[in-house]
């Protein structure tokens, strides 16, 4: 059912743009770059991996693009669009409604509510119409129509993160952020769920990002960046996963070699 890659449609257009994005945490004497001067851009329909080691910046890059936080310097465009400088929450919250779609790790599901409502949630929150026929549509598409009214708890996690991604798409958000999509789940529910992502893109023209610390699950996205101590140090197109774990393990011993000539 899932290729691993697939003819589709050209890609027009700039999905994500980064421009020097810096994001430094902690006080005065006590700072850290999460980031450290990052610049992107990706192209519309595009499937991203994020990798690199423990710490080098992946969620902070993910939480500045999708805006979720605000870098401390540089800039973000979403589908052209800058990422708010000024308005408080609230205004993040509104630029993310209309442009992006989450999968995160954990689900996220509203544990009270059945299927379809939490897929109609995002519509909803948007003020959008809540659009139920839409829903079934891209439910059935992820292969759970005949399971609209159930709970979460009444499907398996790889089902429910299913549901995340019918939620993600379901605005037609221009990104879709995934943060450890399959982290949680096993190997034949991660592969199902990798390719929806595909197919989101594929089919139906989205622009995926997703941190991910496994070679095999990035291998199914068009390029992988490597970031490094908060710096994108390297870019892989049509990766493979054997290529992307060699890249890995010498990014980690990179690291580590700068690490103790720092002495740090
Ligand atoms: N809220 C925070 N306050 C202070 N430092 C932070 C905060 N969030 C992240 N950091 C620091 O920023 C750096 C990058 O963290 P980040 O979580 O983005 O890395 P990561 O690559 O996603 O790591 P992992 O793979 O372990 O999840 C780390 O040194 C981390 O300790």
């Amino acid at each position: 059912m899932f290729g691993r890659r697939q003819a589709g449609p050209v890609s027009t257009g700039e999905a994500l743009r980064l421009e020097g994005v810096r994001k430094i945490y902690g006080a005065e004497g006590n700072r850290v770059a999460a980031l450290d001067g990052v610049s992107l851009s990706l192209p519309s329909g595009t499937f991203t991996a994020v990798m690199g080691p423990s710490g080098s910046g992946k969620s902070t890059l993910l939480q500045c693009a999708a805006g979720l936080d605000r870098p401390t310097e540089g800039r973000v465009f979403v589908d052209g669009a800058e990422l708010v400088a000024e308005g408080g929450e609230a205004a993040l919250t509104r630029f993310r409604r209309q442009r992006i779609g989450f999968v995160f790790q954990r689900f996220n599901l509203l544990p009270t509510l059945t299927v379809t409502q939490n897929v109609t949630l995002p519509l909803k929150l948007a003020g959008r119409k809540v659009d139920r026929a839409k829903a079934r549509e891209v439910l059935t598409r992820v292969g759970l129509g005949d399971r609209l009214n159930h709970l979460p708890s009444e499907l398996s996690g790889g089902q429910q993160q299913r549901v995340a991604i019918a939620r993600a798409l379901v605005t037609e958000p221009k990104v879709v952020f995934g943060d450890e999509p399959t982290g949680a789940l096993d190997t034949r529910s991660a592969r199902e769920v990798l390719g929806l992502l595909q197919e989101s893109v594929r089919l139906y023209g989205r622009t995926v990002v997703m941190v991910t610390h496994d070679p095999v699950a990035a291998s199914y996205a068009d390029s992988v960046l490597f970031l490094a101590d908060g710096r994108l140090v390297g870019h892989l197109i049509s990766p493979t996963a054997e290529a992307v774990a060699e890249r890995m393990t010498h990014l980690a011993d990179e690291v580590e070699h700068q690490r103790v000539a720092a002495g740090v």
